[in-house]
């Protein structure tokens, strides 16, 4: 990881999913995109995004690719990661109404379920306030997505839907340097929560090259 603070290298994990519509707002956001489909290529980032998509699906791949594993070291040691709908679902320490064999990476001390919103609502739109983030509310596009059923003392809840018969239910969520939302900010153009991502990646890279700093100068031990 010696990448400069201002271009950091972020992987998306591309096993399946809409991986191309965030390399793209990584991009937009002064970041270095690369897709992760190997245990190498996730050695080589300061960053890695879990897009939308199919989480059974998506675990299931992982599986095979040998990524697990490295996935769920690397975000436990504290890479930066940040999950869309399927994304959140992979980062949930917990899950309801998944198959009782489906895997995740976790790091978030979350209980997530699944198609929460019902199957009747496939696909909805919603304006959503997220704590930290100026600007207003976002649209956020929920498709057949999850929400954060209970959230740990240490999960800051960043979102919530507001009205509707899913009134207050935790949408958006971050634990440290992991970030999770139920929508698809990828899909919408609304880069915020990208622009966030990018700037907690940004500051590990800067804390750890400052930490390197004092190594060398025997400032620390
Ligand atoms: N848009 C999405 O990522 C949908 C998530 C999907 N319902 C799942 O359980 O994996």
């Amino acid at each position: 990881m010696t990448s400069a603070p201002d271009r950091p290298v972020i992987g998306v994990l591309a096993l399946q999913g809409d991986v191309r519509e965030h390399v793209a707002a990584l991009r937009a956001e002064g970041a270095d995109p690369r897709p992760v489909r190997r245990p190498e290529e996730l050695a080589d980032v300061d960053g890695i995004v879990l897009p939308g998509g199919e989480s059974t699906t998506m675990a299931k791949l992982a599986g095979r690719f040998g990524l697990l594993e490295p996935l769920r070291a690397a975000v436990g040691s504290g890479l930066p990661a940040y999950g869309t709908c399927a994304g959140m679902i992979l980062l949930a320490d917990r899950l309801l109404d998944a198959p009782p064999d489906q895997a995740t990476v976790g790091g978030l001390d979350v209980t997530v379920r699944r198609n929460a919103f019902g199957r009747q609502v496939d696909s909805f739109e919603s304006r959503v306030e997220l704590a930290g983030l100026d600007g207003g509310p976002l649209t956020a596009v929920f498709i057949r997505a999850p929400w954060v059923e209970d959230a740990g003392n240490g999960v800051e809840v960043l979102g919530r839907v507001v009205g509707g018969p899913a009134d207050g239910r935790i949408v958006a969520v971050r634990q440290r340097n992991v970030v999770a939302t139920s929508f698809h900010p990828e899909l919408t153009g609304d880069r915020r929560v990208h622009a966030l991502f990018v700037d907690i990646v940004r500051r590990r890279l800067a804390e750890r090259a400052g930490a390197d700093a004092g190594d060398e100068r025997g400032l620390s031990s």
